[in-house]
């Protein structure tokens, strides 16, 4: 009988990264390897460029969820490894790669050894955005086979291999991209006067952003305003008439985020003010908070303890965002971190997870799903 190899498929994924909604070389590759398998208890549907796998119990009292990101970034990989992305401009720099291969293996293994329990794996697109997890959620596809608790887990460079980091309760952020545009008037550099410049406007207004964590928020409550992108001009002496910022927010309270947008507004409108230019902000994408059910995830630390599948550290919240927090919302369930040991951060040009971690995240989640953990 066919097996998957995890840590091939791992190095075969890493090299096609494709951004959110347009993974269809990453699907028809996974849909190469899942359509190998034993197909008696399984069924395979796709929606748009993501994959749900139902596996049918044998005793089924339950049907559990396991979820799984397959999107890359606009990063260019700088990794050197030999596995390297092809697609150029691309790659798998947030560990998403790592994470298909473990939704393989544990498909793999429960197409050979039947669950007692169905579980539904889900290969969800467009994590890092505009976000896949709201509409897979309310697709018919997914709620055709709708499980009753979901998992999920992300690489963690900080922790090593062998280690998961989980914590009941809140886990990450609530999040919100931000996207504004200034239009003034552009002109000739010597002749400043006659313009509008949105280079100045634009560099007052990430300064003026940077006010309202420190001073809009309770210094006890988390927040982040990140501006990733800066975007105005053409050329050194011509003054620049656009200037287009690009980031995001987060906050560990959801209140929080709209006393945020407030405060952006206001000074948005602010800047337009000061210096006579149109505004526009656009908030894309938002996630909402990933909220680990308490009883469960204490439930979970316990039983990989108990068996010493992997060391369980408690960590604190984190404000990284997740789309997987959507499904928390309305199904039970936790997400954890998995130990990678890389020297280098998520989303950095260098990031490569020690894939070792592979191994570790299915010695826990296997007899966490055979021996019905969640019960
Ligand atoms: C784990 C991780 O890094 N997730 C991303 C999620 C992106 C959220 C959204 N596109 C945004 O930028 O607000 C993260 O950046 O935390």
């Amino acid at each position: 009988m066919s097996r998957i190899d995890v840590h091939a498929a791992r190095r075969a994924l890493h090299r096609i990264p494709e951004l959110g909604f347009q993974e269809y070389e990453t699907q028809a590759y996974l849909l190469s390897l899942l359509n190998g398998l034993p197909m008696e208890h399984l069924s395979i549907a796709t929606w748009r460029t993501g994959i749900i796998v139902h596996i049918r119990g044998s005793e089924p009292t339950a049907r559990i969820g396991y979820r799984c990101d397959i999107d890359g970034l606009p990063i260019r990989e700088e990794t050197g490894c030999d596995f390297a992305s092809t697609h150029d401009g691309m790659m798998h720099a947030c560990g998403h790669d790592v994470h298909m291969a473990i939704a393989l293996g544990l498909v793999d293994h429960f197409a050979h050894v039947q669950p007692k329990d169905d579980l539904v794996v889900v290969f969800q697109p467009a994590e890092e955005g505009p976000g896949g997890a709201q509409p897979m959620l309310a697709s018919t596809a997914f709620q055709a086979v709708r499980p009753e608790k979901i998992f999920a887990l992300h690489v963690q460079p900080d922790l090593p291999v062998g280690e998961i980091g989980i914590r009941p309760g809140i886990l990450f952020a609530n999040t919100s991209e931000l996207f504004i545009d200034l239009v003034g008037q552009g002109g000739h550099a010597a002749y400043p006067h006659r313009a509008n410049d949105m280079v100045v406007a634009g560099a007052h207004l990430v300064t003026a952003l940077q006010s309202i964590v420190a001073r809009n928020v309770d210094p006890l409550d988390a927040a982040v305003i990140t501006i990733g992108r800066l975007e105005s001009g053409t050329k050194q002496n011509i003054i620049a008439g656009k200037a287009r910022l690009e980031g995001t927010i987060r906050t560990l309270a959801a209140a929080t985020m709209p006393r945020i947008k407030q405060r952006i507004e206001a000074l948005v409108a602010g800047i337009g003010e000061m210096f006579g230019c149109a505004t526009e902000i656009d908030y894309g994408a938002n996630y909402y908070q990933v909220f680990n059910d308490e009883e469960l995830t204490q439930s979970f630390m316990d039983f990989v303890s108990k068996r010493d599948l992997a060391v369980v550290r408690e960590v604190p919240a984190a404000m990284t965002g997740e789309d997987f927090g959507y499904f928390l919302k309305e199904i039970p369930g936790f997400l954890f971190w998995l130990g990678a040991s890389t020297p280098y951060g998520l989303h950095h040009e260098k990031m490569l997870p020690d894939e070792r971690c592979i191994d570790t995240a299915l010695r826990v989640l296997i007899p966490y799903f055979s021996e019905r953990g969640y019960r």
